[in-house]
């Protein structure tokens, strides 16, 4: 394998959006590291996007920083009470929890306590946000909404609470909590829709699945609504491109998804992207988020089947450009 191009895999601390490992390619270029880390289920042409924002990062850098600190949110997975309860307290005093709910297989009293231990960790001044990843119907938003505003004691904002454009913009007519779109921008032919719609209050940005933090600046800018930066469940490497944007963005209203390193068992960086105080720091290059010693070789963790698998995948992603 060439010295700038590395392969990492971790277990995670808990299942998330389906999957227990996580894997990705760490690029080197003239600017530093970046990663490029699609998920499995996406193919070569999404990938494609993912790498753009890799080799921006390891490339060219990142734009002028306006904060050097970023506030952000606990991420709490579809976990029982006492797990959301342990993971907000020991999140490194974050004020602001993002709890996933409309999992498949769970019922709304389990969401709701998980809601209630979550309130009951972050007192009442804390704020909560949730996201059902498109998981409802709009009866099944306007129902769940009504049920776990009440028991997360008001809630901040719920995400992509359907799958489509027009779903989410009925759901944000017809009830009080205010709408963010993920999915609906990230994985959609045209993220404008969101706008024109009135659909959301809030956009979520994550920079790998957008193109790189060049391409989410822009678009924050013809969006015009309030930005979440968020994590794609990547190792330190790839949310310091995260912290780059959301230091770069004129403002920065809300709390931020970035803190998810946590959920990985083995990071990829000797000083691992974890927040203190409820913030992580923006690196001022990307430079300064390197990955751990590379030897010996299997020290970020992924078998030679995975290595390979991934050259593969750079290949066949990068031949596309
Ligand atoms: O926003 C956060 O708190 C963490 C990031 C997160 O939830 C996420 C991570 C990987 C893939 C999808 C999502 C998502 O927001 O749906
Ligand atoms: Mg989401």
């Amino acid at each position: 394998m060439p010295r700038d191009v590395l392969v990492y895999s971790s277990r995670l601390r808990t299942r998330f959006r389906g999957i227990t490992v996580r894997d990705g390619v760490l690029l080197r270029g003239d600017a530093g590291w970046g990663e490029f880390s699609p998920f499995w289920d996406y193919d070569d042409a999404e990938s494609s996007a993912w790498l753009a924002a890799a080799r921006e990062t390891a490339d060219l850098g990142w734009p002028a920083q306006l904060r050097s600190s970023v506030p952000v949110n606990v991420t709490v997975p579809a976990v029982d009470p006492e797990r959301a309860h342990a993971i907000v307290t020991g999140s490194g005093g974050c004020t602001t929890a993002k709890v996933k709910v409309a999992e498949p297989g769970q019922g709304l009293a389990e969401t709701e306590a998980r809601l209630e231990a979550v309130r009951d960790a972050l007192g009442p001044a804390g704020r909560i946000r949730i996201d059902a990843n498109g998981g409802w119907t709009r009866d099944e938003a306007l129902t769940s909404l009504a049920r776990l505003d009440r028991a997360a004691g008001g809630l901040e904002y719920v995400e992509q609470p359907c799958a489509s454009v027009a779903d989410l913009a009925a759901v944000r007519r017809a009830q009080s909590v205010p709408v963010a779109a993920d999915e609906s921008i990230r994985r959609a032919a045209d993220p404008l829709a969101v706008r024109r719609a009135e659909a959301a209050d809030v956009v979520v940005l994550k920079v790998q699945p957008l193109g790189g933090v060049r391409a989410c600046l822009r678009l924050a800018e013809e969006v015009g609504l309030p930005v979440v930066v968020s994590s794609a469940l990547e190792s330190s490497v790839g949310i310091a491109a995260g912290l780059a944007l959301a230091a770069a963005l004129p403002e920065l209203p809300y709390a931020c998804g970035l803190a998810t390193v946590h959920l990985f068992e083995r990071d990829v960086a000797a000083a691992p992207l974890l927040p203190v105080g409820g913030e992580l720091p923006v690196p001022a290059s990307p430079a300064a988020v390197a990955p751990l010693a590379v030897t010996p070789p299997d020290v970020l963790g992924a078998d030679v089947a995975t290595r390979e698998r991934w050259l593969a995948r750079l290949d066949a992603v990068g031949s596309r450009a």
